[in-house]
């Protein structure tokens, strides 16, 4: 019997607008939560000192003994071994208490990694309806191919976030403080963990959910970063209030995000150093094109916002505006019309295509595949489904992965499908999950 059971889950994440921009604070991205979620199930034990993570997923178990040294011959995990010394030399400084006597248990939604191969075996099409039949966190996973949603971000944040539950560092309310704590805390190792400082955006969007996001200036946890930590070092850094910035946002109401998982990946490091490599070589060029991007990235985030207010102030001219254009093809969308929010719809559908636009423009000017023509070719595509505001490529881009923006409704939604599994040219398959908006939150362990 636990002592003590301490469960924490963490959502994934989708940045819509603001790659490669958000890596500079002077810069902010759009990016949603997703319904898939990690979690992290703790259990404390006072009849035992040592502590096993089990991933189900991964088919493994991880052993430490109380020195937190792995005694068992599975390969390591750094993700977790990292997130479990990290919390330890914490609660050591903060409350003179070591982790000792854990059963902890990880999994994620079966959207954080592809299921293709699970229905290939059985002779399905991954469809909407098969993909929601796959058993809960699928075990039988010959490879575990991710999707582009976040597994380590949201493994460290639901990881962390369960620890400090377990020895009331944080409490079951999740008050703005806890979220400092484990946003601070997560956001540190994941850095330290990839050995990259990114943008954290993914960090961040695991905790607070949905958001408009810039970032933390990277001196911030530098120390941490660059020496052996101790309790006193890490306190310092994640007690106080970083620099970044989150903004809540939500899709407005009636619509959904549909997201596509593409097989043939890409490196998303190789992309960020080239396009990197090429700002530095073409400051002038490079700034006009982040300056339009940036442009239709705030544009976006301003039109989300509002058409949240229109929902609000005015429902029933708010639904027969969806209506109406759920009713016409994207390219029969008009400003002529009256309705005021008709034409906030038809200003987010060309402002996603700017986006895109802009996309393409660096793509062909750094020389890198960021929109690819033939993601260009299946978003055109897709765009010209009835009900279909727009959509692009997610994060970094490249051949990862499409998102989509539509109107609910499930014509919509079995004509995308249709398209998607249809595509010749691009192997495309659908993730279930949509826009989630909340970050971390407590469970209940069934
Ligand atoms: N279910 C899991 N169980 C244990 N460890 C996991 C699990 N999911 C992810 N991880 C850890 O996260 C690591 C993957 O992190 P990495 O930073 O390479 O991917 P990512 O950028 O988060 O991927 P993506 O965004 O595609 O999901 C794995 O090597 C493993 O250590
Ligand atoms: C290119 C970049 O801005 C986004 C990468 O996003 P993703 O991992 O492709 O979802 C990098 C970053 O923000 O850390």
């Amino acid at each position: 019997m636990a002592d003590r059971v301490a469960a924490i889950s963490a959502p994934g994440k989708v940045l819509m607008a603001g790659g490669y921009l958000i890596l500079d604070s002077q810069y902010s991205g759009v990016v949603l939560s997703t319904e898939a979620r990690f979690y992290s199930h703790v259990e404390r034990h006072s009849s035992c000192d040592d502590i096993k993570v089990h991933s189900p997923q991964f088919r493994s178990e991880w052993i430490y003994d109380c020195n937190l040294q792995q005694t068992n011959a599975a390969q390591s995990n750094d993700f977790v071994h990292l997130a479990l010394e990290e919390v330890n030399k914490y609660l050591q400084y903060k409350l003179s208490t070591s982790i000792k006597g854990l059963r902890i248990s990880i999994g994620a939604d079966n959207d954080f990694y592809s299921q293709r191969g699970y229905l290939e075996k059985r002779n399905l099409e991954a469809t909407y309806e098969n993909l929601k039949k796959v058993p809960k966190i699928n075990k039988d996973l010959e490879n575990i191919n991710k999707t582009g949603l976040g597994s380590s971000a949201a493994l460290i944040t639901s990881l962390v976030g369960s620890l400090l539950l377990s020895y009331d560092a944080i409490t079951r309310e999740l008050t703005s403080s806890d979220l400092q704590l484990v946003h601070n805390l997560a956001q540190y190792i994941h850095c330290k963990a990839q050995g990259k400082v990114g943008s954290g955006f993914d960090v961040s969007a695991a905790v607070y959910g949905s958001q408009i996001y810039s970032r933390f200036s990277p001196a911030v946890i530098k120390d941490l970063i660059d020496q052996p930590t101790s309790g006193e070092s890490i306190d310092a850094v994640v007690n106080k209030k970083w620099d970044s910035s989150v903004h809540k946002i939500r899709l407005p109401h009636g619509v959904v995000m549909h997201l596509a998982d593409i097989e043939h990946g890409s490196h998303t490091p190789s992309l960020v150093k080239k396009v990197n490599e090429w700002r530095s070589n073409n400051s002038e060029q490079a700034q006009e094109i982040y300056s339009s991007l940036d442009y239709s990235n705030k544009k976006l985030a301003e039109l989300l916002a509002a058409l949240d207010v229109s929902y609000n102030s005015d429902k029933d001219n708010y639904l027969h505006a969806l209506d109406h254009l759920s009713n016409k093809i994207p390219s029969e969308w008009s400003t002529d019309s009256n309705n005021a929010v008709v034409k906030q719809f038809v200003e987010l559908k060309s402002t996603l295509s700017s986006i895109r636009a802009s996309f393409r423009n660096l793509s062909v000017n750094a020389g890198v595949p960021i929109e690819p023509e033939e993601q260009t070719r299946l978003l055109d595509a897709c765009s010209s489904i009835q009900g279909v505001i727009g959509g692009g490529v997610p994060g970094a881009g490249g051949y990862d992965a499409i998102y989509l923006l539509a109107i609910q409704s499930t014509v919509t939604a079995t004509e995308i499908e249709r398209q998607w599994l249809a595509w010749e040219e691009l192997s495309v398959s659908p993730l279930v999950c949509s826009e989630g908006f909340a970050g971390i939150e407590c469970y209940e362990f069934k």
